[in-house]
């Protein structure tokens, strides 16, 4: 079968040779104190922090090495023309130009079905990551098993290429979660089946840089390589990522708490009280909570990171591996807290590459009142359909 990627970017009928061009400036200087940029006819004019820079400068000035700028050139590659597939108007003709309900594409026990657009996105990632030089495994949702690009690569990385992909057709955000480890060198001599497979449950306490890409009405790159969490916006006029929100703090307390509370008669006592307290202003912070959930993690996390409170959900649906561990990563470097309602996320041992676990990510405060109900992880999953 024809690669989906191939197919997408380069059908004619899927990117018309016609397209409306308009007069973009680049600004004069990133380092000026006030940036300015012409859309068309529309004038924006953002003031930048005297510490603007690109994340590409800032993964230079991380000093981890060129090995990793390399690699993040090649991550941001192709999380640009994600961006772009997810915002393209022909994304509904996938379905009717590929096979994808044969057989051949009937994802291994305990994944979920994929979109085309998850594959398009693996597909994406994966061929970045090959092109890069510098990775030895990617361990993805899309795959059942890691796949070993190259016996040198310094790198492991592992990723949900598309979250929240069952949006897409209501242009409902979405976003690509990536963990980057050290390959393990100890593991070198044995079979790439099985040195892939270690490689990739590592331990999230191991991870050099973790972060999302968030896919919404800004493209946003969000990355931490263990010295806090750096938020930089897609600037559509230049094709950089722009440093927007440099060393993010996560309020320690927020107003706010996102789960799907469909479920809140499949929930234990321990979280239903917490929800029925906080909500009628009756926990430590005496307001009454709002509740926000997209059902899309990445943006679910964001806003958190942002306003505070709490991301959760509470039944085993997540995975630990390429979901909790790179966005727990990201959520304690900002001064927060990723659990699965008991553990922190990052202390757990991986034993399988798609393990589920509840997951809650937010404000200390707050994680630390919610824990104190003791019983908050759910224990049934009948299996939702929507
Ligand atoms: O159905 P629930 O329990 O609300 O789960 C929703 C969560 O599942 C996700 O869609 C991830 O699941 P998928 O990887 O199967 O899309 C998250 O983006 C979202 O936060």
């Amino acid at each position: 079968m024809m690669q989906l990627s191939t197919l997408f970017f380069n059908s004619s009928l899927n990117f018309p040779p016609k397209v409306h061009s308009f007069a973009l400036s680049k600004p004069a200087s990133f380092g000026s104190s006030l940036c300015m940029t012409t859309f068309g006819d529309f004038r924006v004019k953002s003031e930048m922090g005297s510490s603007s820079s690109t994340l590409l400068d800032c993964v230079g000035r991380e000093n981890m090495g060129d090995d990793l700028v390399v690699l993040f050139a090649h991550l941001q590659y192709a999380c640009k023309r994600i961006a772009a597939v997810v915002a393209s108007p022909f994304n509904s003709e996938l379905w009717k130009r590929v096979g994808l309900a044969d057989s051949s594409t009937t994802p291994g026990a305990g994944r979920d079905a994929p979109k085309p657009l998850d594959i398009v996105s693996n597909e994406i990632i994966l061929s970045s990551l090959q092109s890069s030089g510098k990775v030895a495994v990617m361990a993805s949702e899309e795959d059942d098993a890691p796949v070993w690009i190259a016996d040198n690569g310094p790198f492991v990385v592992v990723t949900d290429p598309l979250d929240g992909s069952r949006n897409i057709d209501a242009s409902i955000p979405t976003g690509t979660i990536f963990g980057i480890y050290n390959r393990l060198l100890e593991l070198d001599h044995l079979p790439a089946e099985e040195k892939a497979l270690l490689n990739s449950l590592q331990c999230g306490t191991r991870l050099i840089a973790a972060g999302y890409v968030l896919y919404s009405s800004a493209t946003i790159f969000c990355v931490s390589f263990g010295s806090g969490s750096h938020a930089f916006t897609l600037d559509r006029s230049t094709g950089d990522f722009v440093l927007t929100h440099p060393t993010i703090k996560i309020p320690p307390r927020g107003q706010i708490y996102s789960v799907n509370d469909a479920r809140y008669f499949d929930w234990p006592q321990g979280l239903r009280q917490y929800i029925d307290t906080v909500r009628q202003g009756k926990g430590k912070y005496p307001k009454k909570y709002s509740a926000r959930y997209i059902c899309s993690l990445v943006a679910d996390l964001h806003r958190t990171l942002i306003y505070g409170g709490i991301a959760m959900n509470p039944r085993d649906h997540l995975r630990l591996v390429y979901e909790a561990n790179p966005l727990s990563f990201i959520v304690e470097q900002a001064g927060g807290r990723g659990s699965d309602g008991k553990n922190r996320i990052l202390s757990i041992q991986p034993v399988e590459l798609h393990q589920r676990l509840p997951l809650f990510l937010g404000s200390l405060e707050d994680m630390k009142e919610l824990e104190s109900y003791g019983d908050v992880r759910q224990k049934i999953n009948p299996g939702y359909e929507v």
